[in-house]
Formats: structure tokens, C-alpha cells, sequence
């Protein structure tokens, strides 16, 4: 179970730019949870998901981990548990290395934590082909070509598997299909799904898709201004549609909004 508690974030405190992006955030996921996260722009998604990467710290407040308290540990040691991707395709993969280059980065960090896989070169590339070919985009095939020289949907579908490479529990994806077309946004949307639903990953995912937020994972958080506003699972979101979902961020957040401030994909 992931666990935020009392989470507060301030920004350049006492300061003109001050911004409190995080205010008084609990929430609990269960194991294997799929959350979607909404809200508008300078909500505090990307915020939220950071203090569970661990890239910031909250001012306040403690994130656990199975009961574990991680409030204090670093990005890197968070690693073995948490995996993110991010929007941009060019980041968290190197560009001029191949495919397979890229994927022994990954499993390189498993090493680092004593996770073995002495599979040896060759055993290496049999694993990493079996892995590409699952995602059903023909990569196991061209895992000698640089990551850069792919398409941005192929670029994330390799993206998600280097998160997920190794043995870990929390998938952290930000809004990591907003830079792709329509048809490659699916596609790794439903890899996103299956690789969750396979490995029972607890998977937070921030969109600006108001029809993904409803379509992807079992419940759906919404932000405005640092904190989390509206919380629906069960048959309450299994009945949303996309206007509901609208018209509960209005009254939820207390301002009028339309679909230009949420997009609509
Ligand atoms: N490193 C930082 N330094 C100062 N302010 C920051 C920093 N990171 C975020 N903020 C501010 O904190 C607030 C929340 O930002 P955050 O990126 O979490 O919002 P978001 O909901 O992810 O927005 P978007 O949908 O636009 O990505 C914003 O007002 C933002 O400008």
C-alpha cells in the first residue's frame, strides 16, 4: 500500500513567487490500485507524483511504502520500488544508445541492488526480446537501432518497459502519453494497462484526458490548488461520464471551468 499523509508543500516560501502546491494531501492506495489523476494546470499532479518519486520532499507530512516510511529517503533509493515516465519521450531514455543499450542501463540498476540477473550477454538479449515483443510493435527485431531514431510512441513503449524492468511496486506515469498522436497514445495506454494489470503494479497516472481519467484504472482523483478535491472508485465512477466529471470539478473546486482549461482528448 502506498500512503500519503498530511503532505504540505510550499514552494519559495516567504517569497513573492511563494506557491503552496501541496496542502494538507492524504490518500491511501491499495496494492495493484489504478489511479488516474486530473486537474487543471498548476494543480499540483506533477507534485503529488514527485513526493512519491521521491525527486521532492514535503515540507510536512510522511509517504509510506507498505508501512514503510520512505518521507526521507532519496529518488535513487526509492528506485527499487518506484518507476516513472515521464511526458517528454526523449527523458528517461539516451537517445544515441540502442534499444538494448537502453534496456541494459535498466537492468543495470538492479545490479547496483543486488538483484542479480546474471544472465549473461546473450541471456540478456533473449530476456530483453522476449519483454519487446510483448509490447507487439516488432522492437525485438530492431534492438540495435538508437532509441533517438524511433517514433515518439515506440520511444515510451520502451520507456515502460525500463520502469518496469526489474522487480518493483509503484508506476508512476506523467502524462506520459500527452506528447504522442492519437493512435500511439492508445497504444501505450493499453501497455500501460496490461503491464500494471500483469505485474499488479500500484499505478498513479496523471492526465489531462478527461476520457482516459475515466476510461484507464479503478479510480480517479481530481486536484485544484494543492489539494485533492474529488476521490471516486466503485460504481459512483464506474456511472461518470466525461460532462459529470466536468461538472463535479466546478463544484467541487468551487469555479466554473470548461473544456479548454481540461482537455478534452
Ligand atoms: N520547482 C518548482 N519551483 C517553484 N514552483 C514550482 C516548482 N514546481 C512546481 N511549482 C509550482 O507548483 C504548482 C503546482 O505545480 P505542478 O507542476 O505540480 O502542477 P500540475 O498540476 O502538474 O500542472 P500541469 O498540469 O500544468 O503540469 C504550480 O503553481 C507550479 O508553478
Amino acid at each position: 500500500m502506498l500512503s500519503l499523509s498530511d503532505i504540505r508543500l510550499t514552494f519559495n516560501p516567504g517569497t513573492a513567487t511563494e506557491v503552496k502546491a501541496l496542502r494538507d494531501v492524504s490518500m491511501q492506495i491499495d496494492e495493484g490500485e489504478f489511479v488516474t489523476v486530473i486537474g487543471s494546470n498548476g494543480a499540483g499532479k506533477s507534485t503529488l507524483l514527485s513526493t512519491v518519486v521521491g525527486t521532492v520532499k514535503p515540507d510536512e507530512g510522511t509517504v509510506k511504502l507498505d508501512g514503510l516510511d520512505v518521507t526521507d529517503w532519496p529518488a535513487a533509493k526509492r528506485a527499487r520500488y518506484v518507476g516513472r515516465v515521464f511526458q517528454e519521450p526523449r527523458l528517461g531514455t539516451c537517445s544515441s544508445l540502442s534499444i538494448e543499450e537502453n534496456l541494459a542501463l535498466a537492468a543495470a540498476r538492479g545490479k547496483k541492488r543486488g538483484l542479480g540477473l546474471a544472465l549473461g550477454k546473450k541471456g540478456q538479449k533473449a530476456m530483453f526480446a522476449e519483454h519487446l515483443e510483448k509490447l507487439g510493435l516488432g522492437l525485438e527485431h530492431r534492438m540495435g537501432t538508437p532509441i533517438g531514431a524511433l517514433s515518439g510512441g515506440q520511444r515510451q513503449a520502451v520507456s515502460l518497459l525500463m520502469a518496469t524492468l526489474l522487480p518493483m511496486k509503484i508506476l508512476v506515469l506523467d502524462e506520459h502519453t500527452a506528447a504522442l498522436d492519437p493512435s500511439a497514445a492508445h497504444k501505450v495506454l493499453t501497455l500501460s494497462a496490461e503491464i500494471a494489470e500483469e505485474r499488479k503494479l500500484t499505478t498513479l497516472m496523471v492526465t489531462h484526458s478527461m476520457r482516459d481519467a475515466l476510461a484507464y484504472g479503478s479510480r480517479t482523483l481530481m486536484m485544484n490548488a494543492g489539494r485533492i478535491v474529488l476521490d471516486i472508485k466503485g460504481e459512483e465512477r464506474s456511472k461518470l461520464k466525461v460532462s459529470d466529471l466536468l461538472e463535479r470539478f466546478g463544484r467541487a473546486a468551487g469555479t466554473e471551468i470548461d473544456d479548454d482549461q481540461l482537455v478534452l482528448a
